[in-house]
This record gives C-alpha cells, structure tokens and sequence, in this order.
C-alpha cells in the first residue's frame, strides 16, 4: 500500500485538515447531473455537512478577496481553478464546522485537485458518489435552472461539459480502479435519484431490517 505523506501549501504551511481527518466522500457527475439537488436531501436524511466547491468559490468572489477576478475569469471559462485555492476554502469550512463528515461536491474536478488533495490532506474518501447522466439531460436543465449563474449559457456550457469529459471523468476513472465509485443513474426524477442514493447511504444492518 502506498504511504500518503503530508505535504506543504506553496507558502510553507500544512493544511489543518492532515490534523482533523473528516470523513469525506466526493460527489462527482457532470454538470447539471444534481448534485446540489442529492446532496441537500443526503444532508437531510444522513446528517452530512454539504460543501459545494463551486458554491465556494463563488462566495469567494462574492467577498471581494484578491483571487476574486482570477475565479470570475475560470468559471466564466468554465475552467479549474488552482488546486490550493480550492483547498484552502474546503479546509476553512471544514475546520469551522463542528461535524466530522462531509459531502465534498464538485471536488476534485481534475487530477491536479485529487494529486494535491490526497498529499496537502492525507484524506482519502469513504467512497465517490458519481451521478451519471446524458449531455442532453444536463443540458436541457441547465438552462432551465434560471439562478442567475454566469456559467448557465450555451457557450459555457459546452465549455464545461469538455472540461468534464477531458479532466473530470479520468479522476472518476481513477477512483474506480481503487473500487471506490458508486455510480447513480442520475438521469430519472429527483425522487427517484434519491431512491438510489438512498440505498448507497443506508448502512448493510438497516436495509436487512427494512
Ligand atoms: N433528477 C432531476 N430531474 C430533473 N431536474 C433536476 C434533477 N436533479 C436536479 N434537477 C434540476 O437541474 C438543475 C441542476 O441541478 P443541480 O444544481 O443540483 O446540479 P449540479 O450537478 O449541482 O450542477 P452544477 O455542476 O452546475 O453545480 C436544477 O435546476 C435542479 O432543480
Ligand atoms: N473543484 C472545482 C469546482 C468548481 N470550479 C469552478 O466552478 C465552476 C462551477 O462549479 P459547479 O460545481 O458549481 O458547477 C466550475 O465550472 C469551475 O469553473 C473549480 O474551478 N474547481
Ligand atoms: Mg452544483
């Protein structure tokens, strides 16, 4: 087996989560699969906190902070933001929050997130829960969500969906090969989505009881 050694943000520092450990499990899909939509339900029924890296990165430009532009300009691309980034705003809400597990959606979007997550935090996920769903599916309901995001539009879409199929699906392909993807059919109703997520969040002991 593989040692995973702690390494070091650029400026020297150690992430505190090498210290805290949560349990985590990502969840993956593409974009418009539903994520936010399960995870605000697996909160409800399984006591998870949601943290959305998106969502996080958008407060971030929201806050005025000095990465604001930089982010702006990515997701207006509908390109990755630098790892440490990324991970240094996981890490704020994590250490911020009394629990100890997470559902990290969003995250790692590449290989350079999961390379740089896996060595800054020594955190590997309890599994990934990735919601699998047709382009034209994502498609007809992202531009039917009507949030306001500036990344919603045809042009951006169509960005994002190859970012997704070029760097996102390899680090799916990644987990898989550990035997840690559990794959949803995302393209049914919410309800029926969360039918299956259900089953991957109840415990072996509760479903032989039910
Ligand atoms: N199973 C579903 N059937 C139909 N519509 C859905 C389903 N799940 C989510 N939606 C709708 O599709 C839109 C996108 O869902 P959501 O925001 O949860 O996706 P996401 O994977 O988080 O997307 P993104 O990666 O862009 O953040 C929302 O308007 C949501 O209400
Ligand atoms: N790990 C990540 C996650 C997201 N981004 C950027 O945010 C955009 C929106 O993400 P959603 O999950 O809310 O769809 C995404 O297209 C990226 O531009 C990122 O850089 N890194
Ligand atoms: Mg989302």
């Amino acid at each position: 087996m593989r040692t995973i050694v702690d390494a070091s943000y650029t400026d020297g520092s150690k992430s505190a989560l090498s210290v805290k450990k949560p349990k985590v499990v990502f969840v993956l899909g593409g974009p418009g699969s539903g994520k936010g939509t399960q995870c605000a339900n697996i909160v409800e029924h399984f006591g998870y906190t949601h943290l959305s890296a998106g969502d996080l990165l958008r407060a971030e430009i929201n806050s005025g902070s000095e990465n604001g532009t930089m982010i702006q300009n990515m997701i207006s691309e509908g390109k990755i933001v630098p790892p440490e980034v990324t991970i240094k705003l996981l890490e704020k809400a994590i250490m911020g929050s009394e629990n100890d597990k997470f559902l990290i959606d969003g995250f790692p979007r590449n290989e350079e997130n999961r390379a740089a997550f896996e060595s800054l935090t020594g955190i590997v996920p309890e599994f990934v829960l990735f919601f699998d769903c047709s382009e034209e599916e994502m498609k007809r309901r992202l531009l039917g969500r009507n949030q306001g995001r500036v990344d919603d539009n045809i042009d951006t879409i169509r960005k994002r969906f190859k970012v997704f199929v070029e760097s996102s699906l390899p680090v799916i392909n990644y987990y898989n090969s550990k035997g840690k993807v559990k794959k949803i059919d995302a393209g049914k109703p919410v309800a029926e989505v969360f039918e299956a997520v259900k089953a991957v969040f109840t415990p072996v002991n509760d479903k032989a009881a039910a």
